[in-house]
Parts: C-alpha cells; structure tokens; sequence
C-alpha cells in the first residue's frame, strides 16, 4: 500500500482562517472540535461532515511543495502574495538572504536576512535544502521548517529562481515545478523599471540574465504567461488546485466515504 495513502490519526485543527480546516465559525455553519475515539480531534456541527473529510485530508498525507520561478520581475511575489491569502491551507516560504532590506521589507516576512557568516554556517550544518548566489547575494530555502511544515499536511509555495528550483526538484521530485513566463522583453523591461525599487544597472544585470532564467522553462511540469494577472492568477490557482484534486492526496476521503456505502 502507498504509505501516502495510510489513514493517520487527526491531529489538532491547524491555525488558519479559513473555516474547512477547523477554526470555530459563528453560526449557522458552526463548527465545534470534538474528540473521536478513533481518530482523535473530529468536529460537529452543520459542516462536520464536510470538515472531517477535508481535515482527514489535509492531515493523511504530507503537504505539497509548489515552485515558482520566473525571470526577475515576471511578477511570482505579486501572484505567490495573492495565492497565500487567497487559497487556504497553503503557505509561502520564507528564504534567507544576505541581500540588504529593501525599503518597506520586513524580516522574517519578506525574507530572514542574515550576515554572511551566518548563512555560510547555514550551508556547513546542511541546514538548506538548496541555495544560490545570483545577483550578488545568497539566498536559500531552510530545511527544517519545509520539513516540519510538510509534515502538518498544509502545502508550500517556493519562490525561487531556476538553478535552486533544479536543486528542490532533485531533492523532491514530487514537488509540482511551474514557470512564471513574461508576455515579451519590453513588458518585463518595464515591469522592472516601473516597480522603481532597483537602480538601473542592477535592472540590465537582471534583464541580461532573463533568457538564461527563460531557457529553463523545459524543467517545469506547468508553464503560465502572465499577460493579464487576473488570467494568470487563475491558472495557477487552477494548478493548485487539481494537484490537491489527485487520487494520491483524496484516497483517504474516498475511501472514508466508500466505509459509508
Ligand atoms: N500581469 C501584470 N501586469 C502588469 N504588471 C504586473 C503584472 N504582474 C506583476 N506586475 C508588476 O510587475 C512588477 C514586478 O512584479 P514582482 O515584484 O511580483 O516580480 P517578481 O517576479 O517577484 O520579481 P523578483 O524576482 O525581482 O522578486 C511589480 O511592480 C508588479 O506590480
Ligand atoms: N534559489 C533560490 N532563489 C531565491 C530564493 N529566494 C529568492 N530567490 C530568487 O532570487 C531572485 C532575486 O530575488 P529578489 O528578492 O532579490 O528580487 C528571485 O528570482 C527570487 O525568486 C531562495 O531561497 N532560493
């Protein structure tokens, strides 16, 4: 039997805002934990059901790991930001960087900043699961919380560029790998030099490095041009969503359901 597919007992409802995961909602949807013998936390209430099912779910499997790369002003923070709010259950990790602060970034949000040091002692412990110097910087994915986050069923959302995305997908290759792709050179031009956050020549570094960053596209599973972001948006919702729809994460409710019948 796949051990991804093994029922394991529910652990405590995850802190989240939305509803289907277990956070009490006002009435008439109210949803009360109560304690199952079997399975331990369970719900009651008008959603119970619903929200037994989808906890089951969420806790029977390890998340799924999203990648999200894309040349340099593409837009993967303005789109990861909305997916992160908008789609429940699904987390945006926080790298580390030496890069300085930009104005308005806020550490441990943004990015953990560190001195060099400190991330150099970070690769020597084998504590990031991949890293990268580019632009100047280094910048790398922590280890421990990807695993510790995995492990609650939620799912991850990875920005990053493509020779670390290589490094993710080659440490897990269940990791759902999709490029971000700009509707042409002068739109990411633009983009870039309208975001007003680089000064110029820090812009063309990033400009000239653009059609390496595009020439990795063949690595991903799922490509997305982002043309009109609201478009954009929706198919990598779409994406999201019917990797969570496959029969390797909804065995353990359907086999819940099959135990009905
Ligand atoms: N579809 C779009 N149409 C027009 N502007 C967009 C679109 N998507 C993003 N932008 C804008 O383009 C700029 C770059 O977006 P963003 O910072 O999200 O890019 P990025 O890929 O995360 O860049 P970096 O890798 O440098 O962090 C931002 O000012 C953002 O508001
Ligand atoms: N391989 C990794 N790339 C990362 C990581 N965190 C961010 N990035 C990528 O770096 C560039 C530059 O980012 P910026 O914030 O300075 O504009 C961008 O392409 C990010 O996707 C990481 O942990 N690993």
């Amino acid at each position: 039997m796949n051990p991804r597919l093994r029922l394991s007992p529910l652990r405590q409802p995850v802190e989240t805002s939305h509803p289907r995961v277990g956070v009490p909602a006002a009435s008439p949807h109210e949803v009360r934990p109560v304690r199952d013998p079997k399975y331990g936390t369970a719900f009651a209430g008008p959603q119970a059901a619903k929200m037994f099912l989808w906890s089951r779910a969420l806790t029977s499997h390890s998340g799924n790991v999203f990648v999200l790369s894309a040349p340099s002003g593409t837009g993967k923070s303005t789109l990861a930001k909305r997916l992160v709010q908008e789609l429940p259950d699904l987390d945006f990790s926080i790298s580390f960087t030496t890069r300085a602060p930009r104005a308005g970034e806020v550490d441990g949000k943004d990015y953990f900043f560190v001195d060099t040091a400190t991330f150099d002692r970070m690769i020597a412990e084998g504590g990031l699961v991949e890293w990268v110097e580019v632009y100047g910087h280094k910048y790398g994915t922590g280890k421990d919380w990807i695993n510790s986050h995995l492990a609650t069923g939620r799912d991850i959302l990875l920005d990053i560029e493509t020779q670390g995305a290589r490094n993710v997908h080659a440490a897990m290759p269940e990791a759902v790998m999709i490029f971000l792709i700009p509707p042409s050179a002068e739109e990411l031009a633009s983009r870039l030099r309208k975001r007003g956050r680089d000064p110029e020549a820090e812009i063309q570094v990033r400009l000239d490095h653009a059609r390496h960053e595009l020439s990795q596209f063949p690595a991903y599973d799922y490509l997305v041009v982002n043309d009109t972001l609201d478009l954009a948006y929706r198919d990598l919702q779409a994406v999201i969503l019917a990797t969570r729809a496959r029969r390797e994460r909804m065995g353990a409710v359907a086999e819940t359901i099959l135990k009905g019948f």
